[in-house]
């Protein structure tokens, strides 16, 4: 029998968060990084398989492209529903890449409908009216209007939608969330006959993701954050499952590699820092000028590992940042931390690493992928949208590791995250 559900992932933090809720609700996961080459073996006993691409930021017809390979393999693998999964802060840009790439799949799968709710009610994301809130103020209000590759500055979802693809976006607003199954239903086909393509779907809580989830049962490609797949595994019969999330016992040094510039993550380091843990900073104003930062950073770790963690980092406020991007442009800025602190990742891994936390989407991508990891298993979650997760190394030893979201996690993420492996997987 081929897998229920196939997803794509638009980076490798959001693939983790998906992966987690759906395991969480009860499903078997295999996340896979990128689309397997030809001729690789495929999961077995796997009910959901998340393909974690690099696609949030690269232009827009790759992004498309790399979706509808992923697609092809998914539906080769015999998926019975798509899931594009986007960031629950709904993480793009006029060019896209959510219209795009959505727009993508339907045309690849025949289909004319399809909903998009970036709601995750656990991590603070609710779609009220249309309008995405971040905690308690809009998203336009949040440290998402400083983002440095993807400036969030309208919360309203179907005219941001609205301007990166060429169907009608409608909404589908609480009053009809709020009721049950097939009133969602109605509105969909009332959309529908309307000439809508796209529903921004309201949900302020859990329950709202839940009828949703029902409401969308049999429809081809869903497209959301990760918050959708709360409701989604019960229409197979899935229930909640505390069974799959068992990893091996970890071993090897501890080490925390964040590239992300999000409030959440500046609380972080800030906290890591005030505790007096060995902390390195890459500063990309350096690494521009061709000074050896990621060596400097591997001498840094050489002593100080064993009594880890040690904190690599290039995490900085927005003021600091937009200096940075001044300088060098905020992508050229982008890739060359994003390529650093992946060499740093290598050079740990080589010194004996073997439980790592990497904070940021797009740092997350460039890790992984630097280290060779082709797949993960997910582990017990640390904070919600953040497992730990197991990855064979290219040598074949085992590595822990958990890619957190910017914007997740609490203040002692880089340390409670450690406590939690001890406690719940040795
Ligand atoms: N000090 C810095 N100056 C400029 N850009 C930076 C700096 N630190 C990190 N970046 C870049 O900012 C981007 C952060 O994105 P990401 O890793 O996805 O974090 P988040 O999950 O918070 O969005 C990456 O491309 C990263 O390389
Ligand atoms: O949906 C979310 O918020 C996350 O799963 C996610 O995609 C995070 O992306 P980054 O903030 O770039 O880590």
């Amino acid at each position: 029998m081929g897998i229920r559900l196939g997803c794509v992932a638009d980076d490798f933090t959001g693939a983790t968060d998906l992966a987690n809720n759906l395991v969480r609700a009860g499903m078997r996961v295999v996340q896979l990084i990128d689309v397997p080459p030809p001729g690789a073996e495929r999961p077995v006993d796997a009910d959901a398989v998340v393909i974690a691409l690099k696609s949030r930021t690269v232009p827009a017809a790759d992004a498309v492209g790399a979706s509808l390979r992923a697609l092809t393999w998914l539906r080769s693998a015999g998926a019975e529903q798509i899931y594009f999964k986007y960031c629950s802060t709904f993480d793009s840009t006029p060019a896209g890449n959510i219209g795009p790439v959505t727009e993508a799949l339907m045309d690849a799968l025949g289909t004319d409908f399809t909903i998009a709710t970036p709601a995750f009610p656990d991590n603070g994301r609710t779609v009220f009216k249309g309008h995405l809130f971040v905690g308690d103020v809009l998203l336009s209000a949040s440290g998402m209007r400083d983002h440095p590759l993807t400036p969030m500055t309208d919360p309203n979802l179907v005219s941001v939608l609205g301007a990166q693809t060429t169907r009608a976006v409608g909404l589908i607003d609480h009053t009809v969330v709020g009721r049950d199954a097939t009133a969602v239903r109605a509105r969909i086909d009332e959309l529908r006959e309307q000439g809508a393509g796209i529903a921004i779907a309201d949900a302020v809580s859990n329950d709202d993701l839940v009828r949703l989830g029902a409401a969308v049962r049999g429809m081809p490609l869903v497209t959301a954050g990760s918050g959708l797949a709360i409701g989604l595994p019960a229409n197979w019969g899935f229930t909640p499952s505390h069974a799959a999330a068992q990893l091996p016992p970890p071993g090897g040094h501890r080490a925390v590699i964040s590239g992300s510039v999000s409030a959440a993550t500046n609380q972080q380091v800030q906290e890591f820092l005030r505790t007096g843990r060995p902390a390195f900073s890459v500063d990309p104003l350096r690494v521009a000028a061709g000074e050896d930062v990621s060596g400097e950073a591997l001498a840094f770790a050489e002593a100080r590992l064993a009594a880890g963690p040690v904190l690599f980092y290039s995490t900085e406020t927005p003021e600091a940042v937009r200096t940075v991007q001044t300088r060098l442009g905020a992508a050229e800025a982008g890739e060359l931390v994003e390529r650093t602190l992946a060499r740093v990742a290598e050079g740990l891994v080589r010194r004996g690493v073997r439980q790592l936390v990497v904070a940021g989407g797009e740092t997350s991508g460039a890790v992984v992928r630097a280290l060779g990891i082709t797949g993960l298993r997910i582990g017990p979650q640390i904070d919600p949208g953040v497992p730990w997760c197991a990855a064979a190394l290219p040598g074949g030893d085992t590595l822990h590791i958990t890619l957190k979201s910017g914007n997740f996690g609490g203040p002692g993420f880089f340390t409670d995250s450690f406590a939690l492996l001890d406690r719940e997987v040795s």
